[in-house]
């Protein structure tokens, strides 16, 4: 399965139209290029360290930026993962929600951020938690399940705990969302890789490049297989990363080091 993480470069001094209409272009471009699923970066419309435009720029889960993802999906003949938005809700709330769409345009998944970052940023603050990890099957042709895909968004990283209820409920793959400074850089890469070895899942995490509200963005956006081996992964600079991915070795990374298993035999997992 060929897969493309397209590390846009969010500059908020660009409107909304034309920022929408790079993200549907480099959309566009990845699945000319072959890839099959396509990964936009977290809040690439709104940024994610001023919450000042949120509130003007937040949309209804059905908005306009949600139709445009469903269409793009469509046109392209691709599985869609349209990074984030500030979602609002019919109660005024708001959310840092992520939204995947199919080719047919169907909603495989929505997934509200659980794990709001609350240091330099002001999410805490201005968003709702989520409350519902969530994993989806992406399928084959055939309607068979070619794997089960798991949701983070960026901050989420930091927390196994949330990675492991993914596990729990089937994922094979993570694939997570990010605007992450390149202040923090090495705490990205290996915790993505841990994400990874631990998990032994595929992790695809798609990240932002640029600078917001002063901050430089690492960009780093990383593809890194069940073994915890990067197979690709970009600098800071705007760009589309594309990976090949074997969905069998999860199965057969699980099988021949099967650590997962043995966590299980532990007595409190077990009710031994
Ligand atoms: N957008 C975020 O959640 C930022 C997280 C971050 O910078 C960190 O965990 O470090």
């Amino acid at each position: 399965m060929k897969v493309a993480l397209v590390q846009l470069d969010v500059d908020l001094d660009r409107d909304l139209a034309a920022t929408r209409e790079l993200a549907v272009a480099k959309v566009h471009e990845a699945a000319e290029d072959g890839a099959e699923l396509v990964v936009l970066p977290e809040l690439w419309l709104h940024g994610a360290f001023d919450p000042e435009p949120w509130v003007q720029t937040a949309e209804p889960l059905h908005g306009e930026t949600a139709q445009l993802l469903r269409e793009a999906a469509m046109d392209c003949g691709i599985v869609l993962h349209g990074g984030s938005i500030v979602e609002r809700t019919p109660d005024g709330s708001l959310y840092n929600t992520s939204l995947v769409f199919d080719a047919e345009g169907e909603l495989l998944a929505g997934y509200r951020k659980i794990y709001r970052f609350g240091f330099d940023q002001g999410e805490a603050a201005v968003m709702s938690a989520g409350e519902h990890p969530t994993v989806f099957p992406l399928l084959d042709i055939d309607d068979s399940v070619l794997t089960t895909v798991g949701l983070a968004t960026c901050y989420d990283l930091r927390f196994p705990e949330l990675h492991r209820q993914l596990l729990d409920q089937g994922a094979e793959m993570l694939v997570l969302v990010a605007a992450w400074p390149e202040r923090r850089l090495e705490h990205w890469r290996t915790l993505l890789r841990a994400r990874a070895i631990e998990n032994q899942m595929y992790v695809l995490a798609c990240a932002a490049t640029g600078t917001q509200a002063g901050q430089r963005m690492t960009g780093h956006s990383a593809v890194i297989d069940p073994w915890g081996e990067v197979l690709a992964e970009a600098d800071a600079e705007p760009t589309t990363l594309f990976a090949e991915l074997d969905l069998s070795s999860v199965a057969k990374t699980r099988e021949r080091f099967p650590v997962l298993r043995d966590r299980l035999r532990q007595p409190e997992n077990s009710g031994e």
